[in-house]
């Protein structure tokens, strides 16, 4: 039976508040979706000769050799479905995409416990929105297509931190189920289908991983802007790989909590992450080399070393944390006297990013190293930007600046010309600082028009 074709999206996010303290259930984040989305388009594949008979491909055609092909089967003892890449075709590239891998063993595991009807071919298309990587010679208001192409293989391109893998796996998981699931059996809008979406998304983006991150990044690529508290890590724990004996029977009680004592308990509190109308969330994107390896792992290690001085800290930084959250909030629904009136958001900013400092002189670790120190305080000089942070782990990707709707033209002028003091520091320069097109979105999983993709999907 013909399925339908289907494309479904999912945003891409900033951990404006949280980082680190966000791994542990103690603490929460603070995350916004962003107006940058992976989208994932899922369409019935005819068969036709040289094709092998259960065959998926997988394009993501805005970067070079970008092709994945998987033959697919069902294993004995409901392992679920096993996925192997095809090899020799000439425009396939040789190398694994991990999180796509994972995604659709996961994806068609559920499936295949869920629908008697045998799984068909599909051709399923990725296509990313502009800003999740940097691409040289475009600014943003002058590109002029809602997509790109970004001329390089996908190995080549310079990511700019917005949670890629995170939608693109939530995106993924979500598109094949809509196309295989019949609609009654999953509703990508209902609470009952987006949570079992969460917690596919969640189970497979852990898998791809290798490790268990907090996971705020595919809640907010699930339910989009929130205060996140992340989810026990040892729901997760008996799991196993795909393919291993009764894979599809553990997944499918994972994700559909059909097991009372196995329940998600994450917290996705939506209505605590607002901001005032007169302010936007702003990225720059900061060319200055590479993030260190293992950040989390050192701070966690010097937290598990000096635990009180450690438990001091992640309470003060978190009642800073819950401060932020709670002054954007009252400055949403107009709770001051002057709803302009941002003094108390600026302090509390500042408040935080010295507890940062703080963590990062510590542990040792360049949370938020010299030169984006002098970045943050140059750019909070600048009239209408209210504060800004190191995101998520820190480290010397990108900034969040909090600005006013006005302000965007002379922070635009400054960083034109910005240039750090090469002596300021002993760790990288930073080079261009680039203002990302993205902003704030409150939503997550959307389905979308098929007819939007229609130049990409061949
Ligand atoms: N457009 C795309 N098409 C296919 N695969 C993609 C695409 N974008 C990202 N991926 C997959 O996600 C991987 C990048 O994930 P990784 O976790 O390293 O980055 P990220 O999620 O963007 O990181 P960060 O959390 O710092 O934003 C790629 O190696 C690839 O497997
Ligand atoms: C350090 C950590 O708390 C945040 C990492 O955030 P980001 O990927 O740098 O945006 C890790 C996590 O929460 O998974």
């Amino acid at each position: 039976m013909s399925r339908p074709t289907v494309a479904v999206s999912a945003p891409g996010k900033v951990l404006l508040a949280g980082g680190y303290l966000v791994l542990d259930r103690g603490h929460t984040g603070l995350v916004f979706g962003l107006d940058a989305r992976i989208h994932v388009h899922v369409k019935t594949l005819p068969t036709s000769p040289g094709l092998a008979l259960s065959e998926i491909i997988v394009r993501s055609p805005q970067f070079r050799d970008a092709e994945w092909r998987y033959g697919y089967r069902e294993t004995e003892h409901h392992g679920g479905l096993q996925i192997n890449q095809l090899k020799g075709h000439s425009t396939s590239t040789q190398s694994r995409n991990k999180f796509v891998e994972t995604a659709l063993a996961y994806a068609l595991s559920y499936v295949s416990a869920h629908s008697d009807t045998k799984i068909g071919s599909t051709s399923i298309t990725i296509v990313a929105d502009t800003d999740y990587y940097s691409h040289p010679g475009s600014t943003p208001g002058t590109v002029p297509t809602r997509f790109i192409d970004f001329h390089v293989p996908l190995t080549e391109a310079h990511k700019t931190g917005l949670g890629s893998s995170a939608a693109l796996v939530t995106a993924f998981v979500a598109a094949v189920l809509t196309h295989y699931l019949d609609e009654k059996m999953l509703q990508l809008h209902s609470d009952s289908g987006r949570r079992r979406l969460h917690n596919l998304a969640q189970a497979a983006h852990c898998a791809a991983q290798g490790k268990v991150g907090s996971g705020f990044d595919v809640a907010a690529a699930v339910y989009g802007s929130c205060v996140y508290r992340r989810f026990s890590p040892s729901i997760l724990e008996e799991l196993g790989e795909p393919g291993s004996p009764q894979f599809s029977q553990r997944l499918t009680r994972v994700v559909d909590e059909s097991d009372a004592s196995n329940t998600w308990d994450m917290q996705i509190d939506k209505a605590a992450a607002r901001l005032p109308r007169g302010l936007r969330l702003v990225m720059c994107d900061v060319d200055c080399g590479s993030e260190s390896v293992g950040m989390a792992k050192k701070v966690l290690a010097w937290r598990k070393e000096n635990p009180d001085e450690a438990a001091l800290l992640w309470a003060t930084l978190q009642k800073g944390n819950d401060e932020l959250a709670e002054e954007l909030l009252r400055l949403a629904q107009g709770i001051t006297t002057d709803s302009r009136d941002y003094k108390n958001l600026s302090d509390t900013i500042l408040t935080i990013r010295s507890l940062i400092r703080e963590m990062s002189a510590k542990a040792e670790v360049p949370i938020e190293p010299k030169v984006q120190t002098d970045l943050l305080d140059a750019c909070c000089r600048i009239s209408g930007v209210v504060g800004g942070v190191v995101p998520g782990a820190g480290g010397f990707d990108a900034i969040v600046l909090l600005v006013e709707n006005d302000a965007l033209p002379s922070l635009q002028q400054f960083l034109d010309t910005y240039k750090t003091t090469a002596e300021s520091d002993s760790g990288p320069v930073i080079g261009k600082v680039r203002l990302l097109g993205v902003k704030q979105d409150f939503e997550g999983l959307r389905s979308e028009d098929i007819k939007t993709y229609a130049d990409w999907i061949r």
